[in-house]
């Protein structure tokens, strides 16, 4: 069993994805949450100056989409094929633009924060939510007939840009979306994690 050492801030942002594939993995590892004023100091010492950070047997690897391709790969959650793993590639970088979609509201100047955020919860993210609904299967699978890295992003990013105060459309106007998140949220490793997971937003 390699050591592993997952670093990010204390909140969802883009380190919970990861955070869910490791638990429905099964995957040990130590869930390091800096606190903020720790970061400046380390900062300099990170490969891109960035979190969230993968540490494997003291090898670190940093950028969320590259840390869950790997710990995806390595939990069995990555799609069987080369052509499946590009499937999922393209589900997860479709469910992460949901949510930096929603996280570019924030650095707005604040005179054009509510008319951004109309935007996205009436067109940007229906209009992306059908599709990915067109995308998944009726069985609540984006690939193939299980769970994948897929299954997760998509229900991570939609429950975490919830969490930014952000209206999306409830997931039951997307029936496939629906039971690709009920498929999630009952894997016996993803349920205890979100039993157990410190209280946090986004
Ligand atoms: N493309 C990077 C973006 C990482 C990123 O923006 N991380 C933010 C936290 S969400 C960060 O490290 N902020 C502190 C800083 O840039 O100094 C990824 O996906 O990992």
């Amino acid at each position: 069993m390699p050591s592993i050492k997952y670093t990010y801030f204390d909140g969802r942002g883009l380190g919970e994805v990861n955070r869910v594939i490791l638990a429905a993995g099964g995957i040990k590892y130590e869930d390091v949450r800096l606190h903020e004023s720790k970061w400046s100091g380390m900062k300099p010492t990170t490969p891109m100056g960035e979190l969230p950070l993968l540490e494997v047997d003291g090898t670190t690897i940093c950028q969320s989409n590259s840390i869950a391709r790997y710990i995806a790969r390595e939990a069995g959650l990555a799609g069987k094929s080369s052509l499946e793993q590009a499937k999922v590639d393209m589900i997860m970088e479709g469910a992460r633009s949901l949510f930096d979609k929603a996280a570019q509201i924030f650095i707005l100047p604040e005179a054009e924060k509510a008319v951004r955020k109309k935007k996205l919860e009436e067109k940007e993210a229906p209009e992306l939510l059908e599709y990915l609904n067109k995308l998944a299967s009726g069985k609540g699978y984006f690939v193939g007939d299980q769970l994948t890295a897929a299954d997760i992003a998509l229900y991570v990013n939609y429950e975490s840009v919830g969490s930014l105060t952000i209206a999306l459309p409830s997931l039951d106007k997307y029936p496939n979306l629906k039971k690709v998140a009920d498929n999630v949220k009952t894997n016996p490793g993803i349920a205890n994690w979100l039993k157990e997971r410190p209280v946090t937003t986004y």
